[in-house]
């Protein structure tokens, strides 16, 4: 595809990801390629994602350059403007990212030379029955070194309904939307809804939706399942339930989940992928749902995601299996697979996967 606008967004508070950004704007200013700095942590007031974009001059490809938290920020604004999004990794876990810091400039002229492939990776957008916002105390309590907040999110006025059916939110979350206690000693209590119809009240620290892509994330430390993210699903995760159904449930994509917060429980927070963005009160609700539009993720080449989990997550092996035998790989990968194998998604093993257990 044709580059011509980049946005990139650093992680500014880690010097590798600032010199990998000097490595951009020289390679855009080689290729004429307009570059621009997204600036997401500007003192003073957030703005939205849309004026983020605009401020950067709707960008066809956003450049992260930080750790999975430095991706999200750019999968936001990749996703509002239907641009591309590239990872660089330069973070601790770097789950969402794509390319090692020195892969730099060849992932640059990769993209600019159309050899590669693009993901596309469900999202969630939200309806809440009144309008999110954040009481201005909390603002002050939660600005612990993490830059200031985003603002509630706007309510789009393209997709308006009946009261009924709450207001529709500009959001798009590529790991998840959450709904936590805000007192730190009271449960919330909630009812949950799936595709409309009650699957039990809670009383729990949070319950979360996440996508396939967030089922690694906070759903993965509440126990939820690993789910591939070349599937489709909400999964919703109770997070310490007091009750003893404390499964996840993973819903069909066009399956709504709904939260409402019971009259009697106390008010809750509403995160979505990690930034707190509204207080509910008793009564209020939301409802997640995947989002009409998707991530465009650039990959260079298959995705090796089960590989990755593995050595990522540093996934351990049962002491007693070490010492039972090594685990050699599975399936040849030098010849072509037999006629029943043939439609299935088998990445090539990499170089060093042939490890053993
Ligand atoms: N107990 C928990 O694990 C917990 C609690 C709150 C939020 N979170 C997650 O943090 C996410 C926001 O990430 P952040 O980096 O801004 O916050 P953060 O810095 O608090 O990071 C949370 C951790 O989750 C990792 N992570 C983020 N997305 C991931 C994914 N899709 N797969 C695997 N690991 C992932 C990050 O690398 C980091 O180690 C939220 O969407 C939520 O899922 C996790
Ligand atoms: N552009 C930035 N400038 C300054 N500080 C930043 C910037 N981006 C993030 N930080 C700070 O760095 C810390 C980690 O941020 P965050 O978790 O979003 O990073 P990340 O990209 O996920 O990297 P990691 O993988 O290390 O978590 C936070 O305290 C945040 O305030």
């Amino acid at each position: 595809m044709t580059v011509n606008r980049v946005g990139l967004v650093v992680h500014g508070g880690r010097a590798e990801a600032v010199a990998a950004a000097r490595t951009v704007r020289a390679w855009c200013a080689e290729h004429g390629v307009r570059c621009a700095d997204i600036d997401v942590w500007q003192e003073g007031a957030r703005h939205s994602a849309r004026e983020e974009v605009d401020s950067a001059g709707d960008p066809d490809l956003i450049v992260t350059l930080g750790g999975d938290g430095t991706f999200l920020r750019g999968a936001r604004l990749a996703a509002e403007n239907d641009a591309l999004v590239l990872g660089v990794d330069l973070g601790r876990v770097g789950f969402l990212t794509e390319v090692p810091a020195p892969a730099v400039r060849e992932a640059l002229d990769a993209v600019r030379e159309e050899r590669i492939n693009i993901e596309s990776r469900m999202l969630l957008t939200l309806r809440a029955s009144c309008r999110l916002e954040v009481p201005t105390q909390m603002e002050a309590l939660l600005r612990y070194g993490r830059g200031p907040m985003l603002p509630p999110p706007r309510v789009r006025s393209d997709c308006t309904a009946g009261s009924d059916w709450g207001v529709a939110l500009d959001v798009t979350a590529l790991n998840d939307v959450v709904v936590e206690k805000l007192s730190r000693d009271r449960q919330v209590s909630v009812a949950v809804y799936l595709a409309g119809r009650l699957l039990a009240c809670y009383s729990a620290d949070a319950l979360l939706v996440a996508t396939p892509t967030g089922s690694t994330a906070y759903s993965f430390a509440a126990g939820g399942p690993v789910v591939s993210p070349r599937a489709e699903g909400l999964v919703f995760t109770p997070v310490a339930p007091h009750m003893v159904f404390n499964r996840s449930v993973v819903a069909a994509p066009d399956e709504p989940v709904a939260l409402r917060v019971l009259q009697g429980s106390g008010q809750a927070a509403v995160s979505i992928d990690g930034q707190l963005r509204g207080v509910l009160s008793p009564g209020d609700w939301i409802g997640v749902y995947a989002a009409p539009r998707r991530l465009k993720a650039v990959r260079l080449g298959p995705t090796d995601f089960y590989g990755r989990l593995r050595e990522r997550m540093h996934l351990t092996d049962a002491p007693a299996a070490l010492a039972d035998g090594d685990a050699a790989p599975l399936w040849p990968v030098t010849t072509p697979p037999p006629a029943d194998l043939a439609h299935l998604a088998l990445p090539p093993v990499p170089g060093d996967a042939s490890r053993t257990c």
